[in-house]
């Protein structure tokens, strides 16, 4: 990753952004990647895929791995209900502080909490540090080689219910296949592909796989 890519973001919504218009802190995320430097946030076209199994959702509670720059946790909080809310989870303390100023600017800190640290050291306690009993909702969106290890997390953890929706980024490219062959040979999971692209790509191929939970 290139690490002074989050500065330069930040730098960017400030000056160009609307301040309290997530709809607009999003669109200028979105102009800046596709013109000036590519970044790893969803992005727009696989992000349109992310809103829409999250309206179908319609989650109360919802828990992210891998906050980056926060691009997705606000996608996510401008569809969320009232009294809904987002947990993210962030390893880089770097990444986390300018999410928080991204998030703060676009007016959505209420709705959106940030936990530092490696989510294998936060879900074990993210239960009764957040109040919440299970998620509705969970974007995967971090390191590859740990979406089997953390979703396997979610389930003995009793973090996730029967009708829980995982959303899991980049199963084409970087790829994830371990956590596709657990999802798709696993009778607890119902699963569907959406082919998509790489984002601020043209031509590289990605996917999006949902999986809802069914114990
Ligand atoms: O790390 C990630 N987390 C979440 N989402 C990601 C994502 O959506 C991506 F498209 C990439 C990606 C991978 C390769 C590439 F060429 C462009 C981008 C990465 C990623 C992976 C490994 C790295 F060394 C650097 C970036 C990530
Ligand atoms: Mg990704």
């Amino acid at each position: 990753h290139d690490e002074e890519f989050p500065p330069r973001i930040l730098d960017h919504v400030m000056k160009n952004a609307i301040k309290g218009d997530v709809t607009n802190v999003i669109d200028v995320i979105d102009k800046y990647c596709w013109s000036v430097e590519i970044a790893m946030n969803v992005g727009d076209v696989k992000g349109a895929i992310l809103d829409k199994s999250f309206l179908e959702a319609s989650p109360k509670n919802v828990l992210e791995i891998g906050c980056y720059c926060g691009y997705s946790a606000l996608r996510m909080s401008r569809l969320l209900k009232e009294d809904a809310k987002i947990f993210t989870i962030e390893a880089s303390s770097q990444y986390a502080d300018v999410a928080q100023e991204i998030i703060s600017f676009a007016g959505m800190e209420k709705k959106v909490q940030i936990l530092r640290g490696l989510s294998d050291e936060v879900l074990p306690t993210i239960a009764e540090k957040c109040g919440v009993r299970t998620f509705d909702f969970v974007f995967i969106d971090h390191a590859k080689e740990l979406y089997k290890r953390d979703l396997i997390m979610l389930e003995n953890l009793g973090l996730i219910r029967q009708g829980t929706t995982i959303m899991a980024d980049n199963v084409i490219f970087p790829g994830c296949p371990d956590y596709l062959e657990y999802v798709r040979n696993s009778p607890k999971f119902e699963c569907t592909n959406y082919p998509s692209k790489l984002e601020y790509c043209e031509n590289r191929e990605d996917a999006m796989e949902k999986s809802i939970y069914l114990p």
